[in-house]
């Protein structure tokens, strides 16, 4: 696929196959288009005055720039978290109720269980869970980013995006953060967007390297850091440039 804002081509020729159910990392330099690429995969960048976008990003079998899928759709199939924590000046429990509240679910007993099983995914259950009615803000920093990220499981999604999601963070949240992609990436297929290569390499499956709006290379990560094929790829990961 192709993206433009405007006259300036963003996202050239991308062709990738992102694998279920496993951590896939977004990484390259400042400006390369790691997060408009991330946000094409639900259209975020759809409100963005003056993008075109050309070709296809198949989700389910369905390429969802087909002109018939609906926004709905996707917010349903597509979780996000983004780089600062961002819950609503709501309550816990009505951060994480909110989703399913907006697709129909109205039942105490239904909803109580949903934000139990979502506060669990995201492993905050334990610290939250005599504090439900108290605002969201009152958590710290990584407590509200594992809000987000509950928030973003309640209504069920299967793809999970994480915009630079720890970035924001100290590096005992991160590690916790990190952990819990680790435990979602069973029942999730992730998606992340890093600027730290450290980070990509010890959680992510596969490795996709992007410079001037290209893919360079789209490998394991093992294998991508092992023994990059490209040379850029090379000088990138070895901090040569970026
Ligand atoms: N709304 C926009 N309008 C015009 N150009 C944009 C817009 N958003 C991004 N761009 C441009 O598209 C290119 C890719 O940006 P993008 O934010 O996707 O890069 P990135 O790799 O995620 O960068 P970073 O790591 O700094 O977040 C950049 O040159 C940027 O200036």
């Amino acid at each position: 696929m192709q993206l433009y804002y405007g006259k300036f081509h963003a996202l050239k020729n991308v062709d990738l196959t992102i694998p279920e159910k496993s951590i896939t990392a977004f990484i390259g330099p400042s400006g390369c288009g790691k997060s408009t690429l991330l946000r094409t995969l639900n259209r975020m960048n759809d409100t963005i005055p003056g993008v075109l976008i050309e070709g296809e990003v198949v989700i389910q079998d369905r390429n969802i720039y087909d002109g018939q899928t609906e926004v709905e759709f996707l917010r349903k199939r597509v979780g996000m978290v983004f780089q600062q924590p961002n819950p609503f000046p709501k309550t816990i429990y009505d951060n994480v109720a909110y989703g399913p509240r907006l697709h129909g679910v109205t039942k105490k007993s239904e909803l109580d269980g949903i934000v139990e099983k979502s506060l669990r995914s995201a492993s905050l259950w334990n610290e939250v869970k005599d504090v439900l009615k108290k605002s969201a803000w009152s958590l710290s920093g990584g407590q509200q980013q594992r809000l987000c990220i509950a928030r973003a499981l309640a209504v069920e999604p299967d793809i999970l995006l994480m915009d630079e999601s720890t970035s924001a963070l100290d590096p005992i949240s991160t590690t916790k953060i990190e952990e819990l992609t680790r435990e979602l990436k069973k029942s999730y297929t992730i998606v992340m967007v890093t600027h730290n290569m450290h980070q990509a390499a010890r959680i992510s499956d596969r490795t996709v390297f992007f410079l001037n709006g290209e893919v360079v290379e789209s490998a394991d990560t093992e294998q991508l850091f092992r023994a990059p094929r490209d040379q850029r790829t090379e000088d990138y990961i070895s901090g040569r440039f970026g």
